[in-house]
């Protein structure tokens, strides 16, 4: 089981680059000795300054336990016993520096200094001079992340970072909102969004988590709500037609923004999961109140039972035992085992419970969804536009104030301890912090 302790010194990797302003190494305390048994002169302040030197030399990346403790050394050396107020819990790094620090106690700075000198000289041998940086992945560089076109009176915004499962970060939720202001006012008569590769969308990026600023967490989960609010204000008032391409799993945001979407093309590999129980967070994108409208019996009576993938239906087995229950908790039911409890559906389900429009075998998928968009766009466009906006408009105030509630509840929830320890929990899986 990971403690706490562990996973969040994982997380020094990714603060130790910029809170000390170089890439001076910070080693976790566990497993490691106070003194490596230093023999002749004792270090002097020179030693240290050379050890910092040849640190930032280093090649291999010589793991979190390691670059903790060489923090802790180096502020024990330079200011003595620690001296900071303890972080909050949600502040993950900085309760990092903090732990290992104090747990030097009244450790001498001579000590801290000769300790530090030590454990870099007896470690520098394993390094190199510094790679050049990997180059980016496909998608990832700054901008690469999402990419929009707009062709044949489509706009198609694609999440274009498959190296992470087009996980969506913040400068994604910008660069979309941008997007959609744009192809409201475009020659576009459809607005698409889809993956590129196999996955459609994994949802918030979850390190969109561990940036604290110095105000402090609260006002991170303040601003954060501010900012969902308005990104997923721009889909509630977005004028077109939305249509979802879900070329593969699609995971979270991107599964509760569906709700306010015009069509939902699938390919029978999508799979469609809001992991919001286990994740410690609550329904987003409107979902808490498209889902349960979406999801009601009359689908049921409208399933085709049997029918094949991609002939204008869904094939489903949505059988539901559930003699004698209200409708109304039929509807309940369905939309809480996603939102509630995180189950995961398959495409059919998807289609079956009213999320998903159609189905399509995933080798005839893109051709035969693209076919059939190109041709929506050769229909009059204000006649496309007007019928859109009279089917949504009466909706807009409820999705408003729907939207509004759910962000105020997410920004206590990023704030749970509940929250904090999944996130940990996933970024430390397979020492990805
Ligand atoms: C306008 C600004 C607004 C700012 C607002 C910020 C806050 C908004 C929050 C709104 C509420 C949103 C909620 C959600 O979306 S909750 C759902 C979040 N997503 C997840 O929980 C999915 C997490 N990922 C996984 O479970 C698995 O990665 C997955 C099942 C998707 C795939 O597993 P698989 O084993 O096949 O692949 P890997 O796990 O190895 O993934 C490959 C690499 O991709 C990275 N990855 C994948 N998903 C995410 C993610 N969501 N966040 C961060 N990173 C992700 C994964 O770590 C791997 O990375 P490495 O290659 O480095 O190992």
């Amino acid at each position: 089981m990971t403690t706490m302790a562990q996973v969040i010194c994982g997380l020094a990797r990714r603060w130790c680059f910029g809170a000390l302003g170089s890439p001076l190494q910070v080693p976790c305390l566990q497993a490691l000795p106070l003194h490596l048994g230093r023999t002749a002169t004792r270090a002097s302040q020179r030693d240290l300054e050379n050890a910092v030197h040849q640190v930032k030399l280093w090649k291999k990346d010589p793991g979190n336990e390691v670059k903790l403790k060489l923090y802790a050394l180096y502020k024990q050396a330079t200011e003595g016993p620690c001296n900071l107020p303890k972080p909050g819990m949600m502040d993950l790094v900085n309760k990092a520096k903090w732990d290992a620090w104090s747990a030097l106690g009244s450790l001498p700075k001579e000590t801290a200094r000769e300790n530090y000198v030590d454990l870099v000289s007896s470690l520098s041998a394993a390094s190199e001079p510094p790679s050049p940086a990997k180059p980016a992945a496909d998608g990832e560089q700054a901008g690469g992340d999402l990419v929009v076109t707009s062709e044949n009176h489509i706009t198609t915004i694609t999440f274009n970072r498959p190296a992470k499962k087009n996980a969506i970060t913040t400068q994604m939720y910008q660069d979309i909102m941008l997007a959609l202001q744009a192809a409201s006012k475009d020659d576009s008569v459809l607005t698409v969004l889809t993956g590129n590769g196999e996955y459609y969308c994994s949802g918030n990026d979850l390190t969109n988590f561990t940036d604290i600023p110095p105000e402090g967490p609260e006002e991170k989960a303040r601003t954060n709500a501010i900012l969902l609010r308005e990104f997923v204000d721009c889909f509630i008032d977005f004028p077109k037609p939305l249509v979802a391409v879900v070329n593969g799993p699609a995971v979270g945001i991107s599964v509760t923004l569906l709700g306010l979407f015009d069509l939902v093309y699938a390919s029978d590999r999508a799979t469609f999961h809001t992991p919001f129980g286990p994740l410690g967070l609550s329904p987003e994108g409107c979902s808490s109140y498209t889902f349960p409208k979406m999801m009601g019996p009359s689908k049921l009576s409208r399933t085709k039972v049997g029918s094949r993938a991609g002939e204008g239906g869904c094939q489903s087995q949505a059988t539901v035992s559930l003699q004698g229950r209200g409708l109304g908790q039929l509807v309940f039911l369905k939309a809480a085992e996603m939102l509630i409890f995180g189950r995961k559906l398959t495409a059919q389900e998807a289609c079956a419970q009213g999320l998903v429009t159609e189905v399509f075998p995933d080798s005839t998928f893109q051709k035969e969804v693209w076919t059939r968009l190109r041709a929506y766009t050769k229909l009059p466009p204000n006649a496309v536009r007007t019928s859109r906006e009279v089917m949504r408009s009466k909706g807009r105030e409820r999705l408003h104030a729907v939207n509004a509630e759910e962000c105020g509840a997410l920004q206590q929830r990023w704030l749970s301890e509940e929250c904090t320890s999944a996130v940990v929990r996933f970024l430390s899986r397979r020492g990805k912090l």
